[in-house]
This record gives structure tokens, sequence and C-alpha cells, in this order.
């Protein structure tokens, strides 16, 4: 039998479709800087290294730059609007519930390492009734380090009472791919969430389309972990 497993998910484009209210606040934000919006389905690809980075990306993108005054007004204003609207449109990702539902029967602890504020990752989740199915919900603002650091899982892992070397990272985009590699952990990256370069550019361990092919990607990783 293989050893309980530890699963760690990045929130935003993984778990929870949550580019429709994250960008409207981020369009919020830039319209009192009387910038113009960006579109969700270009500006969905911005998503993935936290709030501050957004709002720079987004400035990058309309070709304006802002000093660090500036930014925080933006920042402020982001999260004010993004708290109040976190799951207006927000939805998790076809299939979840039940790939989780499989995974805790089959005995693994479920945990999230993302790169949002760790009280809006609790509210998203609180929200979609998602929150009791993790042993621990970690932000970029938990450990004052944000993925690729390996710190950040590491210590997630560590919160959530598991352990690293029976961890497996699933995420969406370059932070985590590269924080499951600097922690020496496999990695399942899923091709629906938000990234600019391809998620299979990174080469994630295995690659799913679908959350219903979660389970096995996890299961075949854990076979390969239990060998070496
Ligand atoms: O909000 C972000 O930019 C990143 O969040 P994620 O780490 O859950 O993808
Ligand atoms: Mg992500």
């Amino acid at each position: 039998m293989s050893p309980p497993r530890t699963v760690v998910f990045d929130l935003d484009g993984t778990l929870v479709d949550t580019a429709p209210d994250l960008i409207a606040a981020l369009n919020f934000a830039l319209d009192r800087e009387g910038v113009p919006p960006l579109p969700l389905k270009s500006a969905r690809n911005l998503i993935g290294a936290g709030a501050r980075k957004l709002i720079e990306r987004g400035l990058e993108v309309e070709g304006r730059v802002m000093g660090v005054e500036d930014v925080n007004r933006l920042m402020k204003d982001f999260i004010d609007y993004y708290a109040a609207h976190i799951a207006d449109a927000s939805r998790p990702f076809e299939g979840l519930e039940a790939a989780l539902d499989e995974l805790a029967a089959q005995g693994c602890r479920l945990a999230v390492c993302t790169n949002k504020l760790e009280w809006l990752s609790k509210r998203l989740l609180d929200q979609l009734g998602l929150s009791g199915r993790f042993s621990a919900i970690c932000g970029a603002d938990t450990f004052g380090v944000s993925k690729p650091d390996p710190i950040i899982l590491q210590q997630t892992v560590a919160r959530a009472g598991g352990h690293i070397a029976t961890t497996i990272m699933v995420g969406d985009a370059g932070p985590d791919v590269g924080v499951a590699r600097r922690a020496g952990v496999p990695v399942i990256g899923v091709e629906f969430g938000y990234t600019d370069v391809p998620i299979a550019e990174l080469k994630p361990d295995r690659l799913i389309g679908h959350m219903r092919d979660l389970p096995a990607a996890v299961e075949s990783l854990s076979k390969v972990a239990s060998r070496t």
C-alpha cells in the first residue's frame, strides 16, 4: 500500500475559476485611475503571482508605469472591491468536488498553497462551501513568502500535518511547477487555468485537462514515488 499522501492545490485557475471576479476587481481599480478596462480573455493570463503583480502587469499592458504609492492605492481599491465580490461569478472547475471526494476516500490529506492573500482565499473557499475539505489554507502572507519559494510549500504541508516526501502539488502556472521542483515534489499541471506560457511547456510530471482525471494522476505519481 502506498503511504498516506498530501495533495496540495493552487487556488486561482486550479480549484476555482476566479478570473471573472479578479479581472472585474482589476478593472474597477484601473477605472478609478482613468485606465481603460482589460478584456477577460487576455487578462486572465496575468493572474498567478498575486494581487500586486496582477495590478503591475495590468498597468504594463496599458503602457502605464506607476510609483509604489500609486500601486498601493490601486491595491487597496482592488482588494476592497474583490473582497466584496469574491464569489459573484467564481465557481469551482467542473468535477472538482467529485475529485476531492475520491482523493479523500483514498486517504489523501488536502491543502491549499496560493499566492492569494490567506484571508481572501479562506473567504472564497468559505463562500463556495469548500473550506472544510482542506487541512491547511495558506497564502502569500501566511509565511511571508510566495511561490515559487519552496518554503511556502514546505510550511503548508507541515501545517496540514503531512510529509513533504509523500506530497503531490497540483497547479496551473509557472509558480506552481517552480515551487514543486524546488521543494522536490512531483507536480500535476491543469490545462484549464491561467498562464502566459502553455503549462505543457513547463513540463509538469502529469498533465490533466479535466478534474475527473485527477485521482488517476495522483495514483500514478504515488506509485512512481513509492518505487523510488
Ligand atoms: O491570485 C493570484 O495571482 C495567484 O493565485 P494562485 O497562486 O492561487 O494561482
Ligand atoms: Mg493559479
